[in-house]
């Protein structure tokens, strides 16, 4: 697939339009009052930097049904039993995505997932405002997704703050050289490197060796899709990743638990 034209609105321009009109919706039935009402019966956020730093190869699995590039991929009736699976497996976190229009996830999958799992949760989704962060922490997230291609100016900056205020543990997504420097600049703690290109939705498994060493060691990186099985896993840890990101390949097949712990605990 190549890039669109300049002036033509690429996937991710035309996922985020969707994801702000359905947030219309949701601002229209609730409230930030009501949502920050919430946050008094919602654990207190649960960090998983520990586990990052401490773990050989961690992984966050992912509660994936579909998805812009490969369509349908699973039905996942149940997303709270596949998380215990995952949870079972060693999962160091589990990334809920709760776009509705093109990845037929929701806020109600995170909360059926945190009511099942006490490992920490990603709310995986495009949040572009403040809303999106309190919505996150009051269905029991403990991290959030912010990608920097879909976030101009200091709206990263201010996300990034508030999500912080509120206690989530922020994975800064990034894609490319000027993405990366971004990131390091802000501060990101964690710093997820998505080997899908946004804009053409194909997979480059080189994004990654090609972006860390950009990073400094003292913070914390993800390699995040395109990821089949245990030796992707340790490519990527030997070029420096402490996490993985997985959705298909767990998704797609039938024993997750296993698919978890097979890509768990690779070292250098
Ligand atoms: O998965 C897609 O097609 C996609 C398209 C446009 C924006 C985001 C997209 N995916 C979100 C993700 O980052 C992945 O779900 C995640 O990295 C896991 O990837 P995979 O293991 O390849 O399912």
């Amino acid at each position: 697939m190549s890039a669109p034209p300049a002036s033509q609105p690429t996937v991710l321009d035309e996922i985020v339009a969707g994801v702000l009109e359905d947030l219309d919706v949701r601002r229209a039935a609730t409230s930030e009052a009501d949502l920050r009402a919430a946050l008094a019966d919602v654990d207190a956020p649960r960090d998983p930097m520990p586990h990052f730093r401490d773990a050989a190869s961690s992984v966050i699995a992912e509660v994936k049904r579909k998805s812009p590039s490969k369509g349908e991929l699973a039905d996942i009736p149940d997303p709270a039993a596949l998380a215990r699976e995952y949870a079972a497996g060693g999962a160091a976190a589990i990334s809920v995505l709760t776009e509705q229009r093109r990845f037929s996830g929701s806020l109600e999958d995170l909360r059926a997932v945190r009511a099942a799992v006490d490992v920490p949760l990603l709310r995986k989704d495009f949040i572009v405002t403040r809303y999106q962060l309190l919505e996150a922490r009051a269905a029991g997230a403990d991290l959030a997704l912010l990608i920097v291609a879909s976030l101009p100016g200091d709206l990263l900056d201010r996300l990034h703050d508030y999500a912080r205020e509120l206690g989530l543990t922020v994975l800064v997504e990034v894609h490319d050289e000027a993405e990366t420097e971004r990131a390091v600049e802000l501060g990101a703690e964690l710093i997820g490197v998505n080997a899908r290109n946004l804009k053409t939705l194909a997979v480059d498994p080189d994004t990654f060796g090609r972006l860390a060493p950009l990073v400094p060691a003292d913070r914390v990186l993800v390699a995040e899709s395109g990821i089949a099985g245990p030796t992707d896993v340790q490519r990527f840890v030997d070029e420096g990743a402490r996490a993985v990101l997985v959705g298909e390949a767990l998704v797609k097949q039938g024993a997750p638990r296993d698919a978890v712990a097979a890509m768990t605990g690779l070292t250098r």
